[in-house]
């Protein structure tokens, strides 16, 4: 109806047309303006383009490198358009530290990562800031402790050795070699839902299973390679709109939610009739810690978190942080795979520890300092978190550098990584750059993996514990080795963290042992 009275008003009302011309020459006038927002603040960066600013540059090109090429011509600071919006890139460690660390007040929103979230997501660590996030981070950071990371480990291990055996009979079936993302994005997840929240996700079993439907739709829904996704992230205000094309996202998500929520009504119960060990994992710590927060009434009370609260939780990790975790340990495998001197010194380093049998404990784990510098280096050239991304809450000036209240903030690490004067020979993998030693000569700023300050990643442990005990059960196992398949350098997108394009592909061969007759998957 109203699409009917528009054309007929325009035509009987030469005023009201009058009104929408001068309504759109003052827009247009506007929006020329906020374009020069950089050049009046004397910040370089590329001419942005009416309506579309500098997104154009992006097309059919990796993101990362147009970042790196904007480095090279525009320097460690400069300023772009994600259609109308101001986007300040930082490339410079110093900076970092004084936008992550030092004035983390003035810096403390992170805009969302995924552009589609639907209720009760919205309460999770990823979407909220202020008071509301200080109050879950506590919680989360706290249920992350070494005492829960000891307990969850035996699961891990459980886990790690069905994915073991899940990978040798892939390989077995696939003499030319064989994709390894989809078994570890199974073992990863089934790991921590079991680990960290005593649901068995059962997706190394059961191909259909349902968390993992959830979880690659969640990263899906957000790819850089989603058009639906792109075109929310430059025109946020076309989000409620393009929504409903993320149908597809939202059903998992409703469909996900009520086992989850089954899940959680039931372990409350349980947990609140024993105090056993399985309290200590990631759930347990959730559902028994209490917190001071404002009442409706406006009085501050103790109370426990909400079954909603506990949800957006465990969605937003699995989503984000699994995701992320899945990447990562592609990605290791994928240079294990390519540095056989690199896999050998890993491999006697295990044997050191472990032997060729023992699962490791999350003592052992911390003792592998070789294995530490292999997932740097991995991280290193392969960021699966290219950078850490702040809005602005306040006007202020740091370093010379004017930074004006809700201008977006991208920290890129993944540029200063091919710096040759941080990393001499920057494309080459050599974990030895993460000796201790050689560590202490960069700024502590130059590498971030994790991001560093207040909302640094809490799941690090959690992730460093997955991707080690993977490894070490492959090394004790396998010598993984390029196949027909395998391309190098590995294609990447950003999906929406930076994982493997299309895959990777390995073939593993049957270890040798000392003193064994045969060498089968013991898992
Ligand atoms: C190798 C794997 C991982 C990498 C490289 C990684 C990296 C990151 C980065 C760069 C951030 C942003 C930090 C910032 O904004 O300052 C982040 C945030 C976060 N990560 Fe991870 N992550 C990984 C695995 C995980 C895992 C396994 C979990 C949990 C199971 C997790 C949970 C989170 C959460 C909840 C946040 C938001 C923290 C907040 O806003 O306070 N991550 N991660």
């Amino acid at each position: 109806m109203a699409l009917l009275i528009f054309p007929l008003t325009f035509t009987i009302n030469p005023l009201v047309a009058l009104l929408l011309v001068v309504l759109a020459v003052v827009w247009f006038l506007k929006v020329k303006d906020d374009y020069k927002l950089f050049e009046k603040l004397k910040i370089p960066g590329p001419k942005p383009m009416m309506v579309f600013g500098s997104i154009g540059e992006f097309k059919d090109k990796n993101p990362l490198d147009v970042f790196k090429e904007w480095r090279k011509v525009y320097g460690d600071i400069y300023g772009f358009f994600e259609g109308f919006s101001p986007s300040l890139v930082v490339n410079c460690p110093e900076m970092a530290k004084q936008i992550l660390v030092k004035h983390f007040d003035k810096f403390h929103i992170r805009p969302l990562c995924n552009p589609f979230v639907y209720s009760p997501d919205e309460s999770s660590l990823l979407n909220t800031h202020g008071n509301e996030w200080k109050r879950q981070r506590s919680i989360v950071a706290a249920a992350f402790n070494s005492v829960s990371m000891k307990h969850m480990s035996n699961r891990v291990n459980a886990n790690g050795d069905k994915f073991c055996r899940k990978v040798n009979e892939q390989n077995k079936s696939n003499p030319d070699g064989f994709d390894v993302t989809d078994l570890i994005d199974r073992y990863t997840l089934d790991a921590f839902a079991d680990s960290g929240f005593d649901f068995k996700a059962d997706s190394l079993d059961n191909e259909d299973a349902l968390l993992y439907r959830f979880m690659k739709q969640f990263n899906q829904s957000a790819a850089a390679d989603n058009p639906v996704a792109g075109l929310a992230r430059v025109y946020p205000g076309l989000t409620p709109f393009l929504q409903l094309f993320d149908r597809k996202h939202k059903q998992i998500h409703e469909e996900n939610m009520k086992q989850i929520r089954e899940h959680v009504v039931r372990k409350r119960q349980e947990y609140s009739q024993s105090s056993s060990d399985e309290q200590k994992n990631f759930l347990g710590q959730m559902i028994n810690c209490s917190f001071f927060d404002r009442d409706e009434y406006g009085i501050y009370r103790r109370r426990q978190l909400k079954d909603e609260e506990i949800i957006g939780h465990i969605n937003s990790l699995i989503g984000g942080g699994i995701g992320t975790l899945n990447a990562c340990l592609s990605f290791v495998i994928h240079m294990l795979a390519m540095n056989p001197t690199a896999q050998q010194k890993a491999f006697q380093e295990i044997i050191k520890i472990c032997g060729y049998e023992k699962s490791p404990t999350f003592d052992d784990i911390q003792k592998m300092e070789y294995l530490q510098m292999i997932l740097h280096e991995t991280l290193r050239l392969l960021p699966c978190a290219p950078g850490v991304t702040r809005r602005v809450t306040e006007d202020c000036n740091i370093n010379g550098v004017e930074f004006k209240k809700d201008v977006v903030v991208r920290v890129m690490t993944c540029t200063l990584y091919s710096d040759e004067k941080l990393y001499p020979q920057p494309e080459k993998f050599i974990p030895e750059r993460f000796s201790p030693e050689e560590v202490q000569k960069r700024h502590a700023f130059s590498y971030l993996p994790y991001g560093q300050g207040p909302r640094m990643c809490p799941g690090l442990k959690f992730a460093d514990l997955q991707v080690k005990v993977a490894m070490v059960k492959l090394l004790q196992r396998f010598v993984i080795k390029p196949c027909s398949l395998t391309i190098d350098p590995l294609p990447t997108a950003l999906r929406p963290m930076l994982c493997p394009k299309d895959g990777v592909f390995v073939h593993l061969e049957d270890r040798v042992r000392p003193n064994m007759r045969s060498n089968t998957c013991s898992a």
